[in-house]
């Protein structure tokens, strides 16, 4: 199965890097000092227990590669348009096509750019980034990747991408429900991302507060209470679920929003906190915490603002 990777940072880098390693056909669409670096030394993988060196094959020219079995989708929500017009030559009739963004829209764009029939259903937990150009860092021990047709189906494609994963020794599991299963992993990725990056700490020392706690209990309810709304077959009990699943997590695992927020690069939070609000009162769900979150983050958004210029008066 030849494989492209459109995006090698923190998700697209590990499981990417994670499958050629383990001798899978791999190829990065990347791009910058990245590329540069992925093409000279390789893709250095950092993690709290492991340090190696991949090489891999990397261009900035989609075209180069040709169409391939699967490509995979791991850029930031906001690149998404313009990372799909690039890779309109890696996809044939026989092509699938699968994203490790976040978020409940994102096959959405997948099947307007390509097809329902190409779009195989897939999400990740992990906590992973770019440190510097060509080195990727993992923290904590959550690795973890679900796939699945969003028909259910155990089809030949997802069988055999599956297994290479299970090759690479990648944490996969095959959903029969994909489309929940995303929607469980939004519920935590939104209350997860909202507080630590209105907090501006990780998970630590938000569990450990009651109030902070509080905080993140309310972003999972709401997200559990709209999926409802929405017909999304999510329990009740699964917010108070999350919370127990935050306990059991490295005291410094973080969002990917909070480590965007914190070098002031864009934020994904229309996309997640931002369709949780406008989601919710399209279906009269009220959504206080999600919208707390928006209003404490709007200035973040598009990358942090120019420092403030404040007058000094003069003595
Ligand atoms: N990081 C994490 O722990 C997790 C992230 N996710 C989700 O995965 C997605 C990717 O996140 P993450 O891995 O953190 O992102 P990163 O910013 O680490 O990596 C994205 C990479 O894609 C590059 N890129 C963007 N557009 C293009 C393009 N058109 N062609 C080639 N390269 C391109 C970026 O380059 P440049 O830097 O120049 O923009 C960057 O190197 C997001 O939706 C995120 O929410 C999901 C689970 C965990
Ligand atoms: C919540 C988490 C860490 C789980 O993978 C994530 O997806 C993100 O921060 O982007």
């Amino acid at each position: 199965m030849r494989i492209a990777i459109v995006g090698a940072g923190g998700v697209g880098g590990y499981f990417g890097g994670s499958l050629a390693a383990a001798g899978a056909d791999v190829t990065f669409v990347a791009r910058g000092a990245h590329l540069e670096a992925l093409r000279a030394r390789g893709l250095r993988m950092l993690s709290d227990r492991d340090d190696r060196t991949v090489p891999v094959r990397a261009t900035d020219a989609p075209g180069s590669i040709g169409p391939v079995d699967l490509v995979i989708v791991a850029v930031k929500l906001w690149d998404t348009e313009g990372a799909l017009r690039s890779i309109a030559p890696l996809v044939s009739p026989r092509t699938a096509v699968l994203s490790l963004q976040n978020g409940v829209a994102k096959d959405d764009a997948l099947r307007e750019a390509f097809g329902a029939d190409r779009v195989l259903g897939a999400l990740c937990y992990i906590g992973a980034t770019i440190v510097e150009p060509g080195v990727v860092k993992r923290t904590g021990a959550l690795a973890k990747l679900v796939v699945g047709e969003f028909d259910g189906a155990r089809t030949a494609r997802l069988e055999e991408f599956a297994g290479l994963c299970r090759r690479a020794e990648i944490d996969v599991a095959e959903s029969p429900d994909i489309a929940r299963a995303t929607w469980e992993k939004f519920v935590f990725l939104v209350g997860l991302s909202g507080a630590t990056s209105v907090v501006r700490q990780p998970i630590g020392p938000i569990r450990a507060n009651p109030r902070s706690r509080a905080l993140l209990a309310a972003l999972f309810g709401e997200t559990v209470a709209v999926g409802r709304a929405r017909g999304v077959g999510i329990d009740t009990a699964f917010a108070s679920d999350r919370l127990a699943f935050c306990d059991t997590l490295d005291v410094a695992f973080t969002s990917s929003m909070s480590t965007d927020l914190a070098r002031g690069n864009r934020l994904e939070a229309p996309w997640l906190q931002g369709v949780v609000s406008r989601l919710g009162a399209e279906c009269g769900v009220p959504t206080p915490a999600d919208d707390f979150v928006l209003d404490a983050l709007a200035v973040y958004v598009d990358g942090a603002p120019d420092a403030p210029r404040v007058a000094v008066p003069a003595r």
